[in-house]
């Protein structure tokens, strides 16, 4: 399988493609439709490749008495925690709005599938890709039957150890589906000295043949930058319209100018990466003109002398002359003309120098 592919239609991730960057809605609609299209519209405004929601058909997610069981939190929206997840999610209708709401606006549309109905009801709604959550990634039904769909997997990895993810990484590849795999550590909002971003090198020398990528729920935008100058080809990001909101996940999310900020800095280390070839470019020929160094007379030279390292220096010089990492090719040739003290030793100076002085 390929380092490439096509994650969503027409956009490939991995190798040398441009970061692929999900705005997490999540849960941060607040179970409101048309807040979540105003963050929809928000995402796509700001520059991201995505719009991400998390699907669940709670009576597979969760089992009774997971779902009766009390949520006293200040980010609660139902006495029981059943409640409250019902008050999040979204009808099958509301998907549909969602996602024609998403086409128009010109951003890819897709959610996690947090449990195994969700599968088939984003399947249903041929969505581009599934993300699969942390809490799903140990899951091999699921990861089994979500690779069926044939539909490329954007896995997390958050809670799990790296011998599960070679379990997630064989099961998959045995299937044959396209996947990437994002390093991520579950806690909203997540603290710098927990985030560990080396394990991205680590995932890309276990798994040589995918792309790896980055979840992210810690506060500012930074490290997910520094995720993406470490390779990540996937970064995933909550969003929000402010930070203060009721919820779980507002304080670990992005508000719409930190968004923005992130993928214009992302989307400017990309170009900053450049190709690999280090020679001198032609943005720099102004200023070594002006700043690079030149060989120099230390002191005066007569005609027909033969040049010794002591003779020669290297400064700022006018005329541009022979250029300074050429010195030691200088030495032991024969000047054919005078060359005053303080004056550029420019190549038809020296006998039988061949080289020409780089303008
Ligand atoms: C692991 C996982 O699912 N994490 C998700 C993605 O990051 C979160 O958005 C949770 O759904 C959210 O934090 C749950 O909050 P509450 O429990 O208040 O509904
Ligand atoms: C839980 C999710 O993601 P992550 O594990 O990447 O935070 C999700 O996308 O629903």
């Amino acid at each position: 399988m390929p380092l490439e592919f096509e994650l969503c239609p027409g956009r490939m991730i991995g190798g040398d493609q441009p970061c692929f960057i999900i705005a997490e809605i999540g849960i941060n609609h607040q179970g409101d439709v048309e807040i979540a299209k105003k963050m929809i519209k928000m995402a796509k405004d700001c520059g991201a490749d995505c719009a991400k929601f998390q699907k669940s058909i709670l009576e597979y997610k969760f089992n009774k008495r997971a779902l009766e069981r009390p949520y006293n939190s200040k980010h609660s929206w139902g006495a029981s925690y059943g409640e409250h997840k019902r008050h999040l999610e979204f009808n099958k209708e509301q998907y549909e709005e969602l996602q024609k709401y998403a086409n128009e606006v010109g951003i890819f549309f897709t959610a996690s599938a947090m449990d195994e109905m969700a599968v088939e009801f984003l399947d249903d709604m041929n969505v581009p890709f599934i993300k699969v959550g942390s809490n799903d990634t140990n899951n091999f039904p699921y990861l089994e039957k979500t690779a069926k769909t044939g539909r490329p997997m954007v896995v997390s990895s958050g809670m799990q150890s790296l011998e599960t993810m070679r379990k997630v990484y064989k099961t998959l590849k045995k299937h044959d589906v396209n996947f990437t795999i994002l390093q991520c550590t579950s806690c909203y909002p997540l603290e710098v000295q927990d985030v560990h971003l080396r394990v991205i090198p680590e995932y890309q020398k276990e798994f040589p043949d995918i792309p790896i990528g980055y979840s992210g729920h810690e506060s500012g935008i930074g490290i997910s930058i520094g995720a993406v100058a470490m390779g990540a080809k996937v970064l995933e990001r909550h969003v929000t319209f402010d930070k203060t909101w009721k919820g779980n996940d507002h304080a670990a999310s992005l508000e719409p100018s930190e968004l923005a900020e992130m993928i214009r800095s992302i989307r400017a280390l990309e170009l900053a990466f450049g190709n690999g070839y280090k020679q001198i470019w032609p943005c720099e020929e102004p200023f070594r003109r002006k700043l690079g160094k030149s060989v120099v007379a230390r002191v005066k030279i007569p005609k027909g002398e033969t040049l010794t390292e002591k003779m020669l220096t290297v400064k700022v010089a006018e005329p541009i002359g022979i250029p300074a990492e050429e010195i030691y090719e200088l030495l032991g040739k024969t000047v054919q003309q005078d060359i005053e003290q303080d004056d550029s030793v420019l190549p038809e100076m020296v006998e039988n120098y061949s080289k020409k002085a780089k303008h």
